[in-house]
């Protein structure tokens, strides 16, 4: 029954609980908010999260609650890992408890409707007097919990975010690294989900390794085009947060977007595809937003505009793919041999 803590996190599901409890085993008291009570309460009695973690003994440290002012009350850094269609919603129920001093950082990999906000930008809207960052990088929960050798990024203007992010969440299988890029780091981590429904499908249609690597290159290339228009540095690409994540979730079964990518290369809607996850694939509303930017923005996204037919419009991935291939030849690095647009 400790609940004096000093790391919160906010969000019961895959990835909350995963932070949670690497925190936890380090021995630090940490809670872990959640809306449902029932939830919690069976998190603190039988020591798991079954709907999301099922079999996996959680740390002792780790306590649960659906109250959200008691989880946050003693917290040097609260952790948010809700999922972005929420987190506006989530902060601004949280923000009454929130005491200016208090670090606040993101684990969230989407896009907010209507505003195009990434969550770094909502956490400056919501809580504009708090230290913020944001943690992301080639991490899936479910390799996390089992203690594969995992690495990280925090991004922060804020040297102490930085330092205290590093600290509280280093561990034998888990090292974080610094960078200053908070826009680009979220960016990466956000626009890679795309790209992995479109390998989750490419590998359900049996597409050779060529294929993969052509397919992983050039969304790099789209991603970074897609930034540069942004304001944002496609150098933050060339890291974890970049070719890292885009790397393990366009490999990765357990990655979600992957998963219905390849459900949808089975011949499954998109319905049937997302609800038999049962957890959130940020990906599909990415998708959506992403198109429209691009379209707004006229930023060249071949990947992004084929795909969107494909998961939304029913085209047929061999029409699509066939188009996409005929289509005028280009520069590979855009960086070093400009696009010609002319
Ligand atoms: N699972 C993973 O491997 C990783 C996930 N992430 C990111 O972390 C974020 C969260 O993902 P997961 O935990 O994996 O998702 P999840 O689908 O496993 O869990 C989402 C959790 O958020 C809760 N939630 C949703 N709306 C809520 C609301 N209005 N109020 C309170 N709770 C609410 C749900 O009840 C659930 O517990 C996503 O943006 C994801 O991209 C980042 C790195 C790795
Ligand atoms: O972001 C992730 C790994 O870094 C998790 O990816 P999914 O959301 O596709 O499972």
């Amino acid at each position: 029954m400790a609940n004096k803590a000093n790391v919160a996190v906010l969000g019961g599901g895959s990835f909350g609980t995963v932070i949670a409890n690497l925190i936890g085993s380090k021995g630090e008291a940490v809670n872990l908010w959640m809306r449902n009570a029932e939830r919690a309460e069976a998190i603190n009695s039988t020591r798991e999260n079954s709907r999301y973690l099922p079999g996996r003994k959680l740390s002792d440290s780790l306590y649960a609650t659906s109250d959200l002012s008691l989880a946050v009350a003693d917290a040097d850094i609260i952790f948010v890992s809700i999922p972005s269609q929420s987190f506006r919603e989530v902060i601004r129920q949280a923000k009454r408890f929130i005491r200016p001093e208090q670090i606040v950082v993101s684990t969230t990999k989407g896009i907010e409707a209507n505003t195009f906000s990434l969550m770094s930008q909502i956490l400056m809207d919501e809580l504009p007097e708090n230290p913020i960052g944001v943690i992301s990088g080639p991490n899936l929960a479910k390799e996390i919990v089992q203690q594969q050798l995992t690495a990280t990024v925090i991004a922060s203007e804020d040297e102490r975010v930085r330092s205290a992010v590093q600290e509280i969440l280093h561990c034998a299988y888990f090292r974080t690294y610094a960078s200053t890029d908070m826009y680009g780091v979220e960016l990466g981590g956000t626009l890679k989900n795309i790209y992995a429904i479109a390998s989750g499908l490419s590998a359900a249609l049996g597409m050779g390794e060529n294929t993969k690597s052509m397919l992983m290159t050039r969304s790099l290339a789209e991603m970074s085009r897609f930034a540069v228009q942004l304001g944002a540095n496609p150098m933050t690409f060339l890291g974890l947060a970049g070719v890292g994540d885009l790397i393990v979730t366009c490999s990765s079964p357990l990655s979600r977007n992957y998963r219905v990518g390849f459900a949808l290369g089975e011949g499954k809607s998109l319905e049937d595809a997302v609800t038999s996850l049962g957890e959130v694939a940020e990906g599909v509303n990415t998708l959506r937003y992403v198109k429209e930017k691009a379209d707004e923005m006229e930023i060249y996204m071949p990947l992004v505009s084929g795909l969107y037919e494909v998961v939304f419009n029913g085209a047929p991935v061999s029409q699509v793919a066939k188009m996409m291939m005929l289509n005028t030849q280009s520069s590979d690095v855009e960086f070093i041999l400009p696009r010609d647009d002319s």
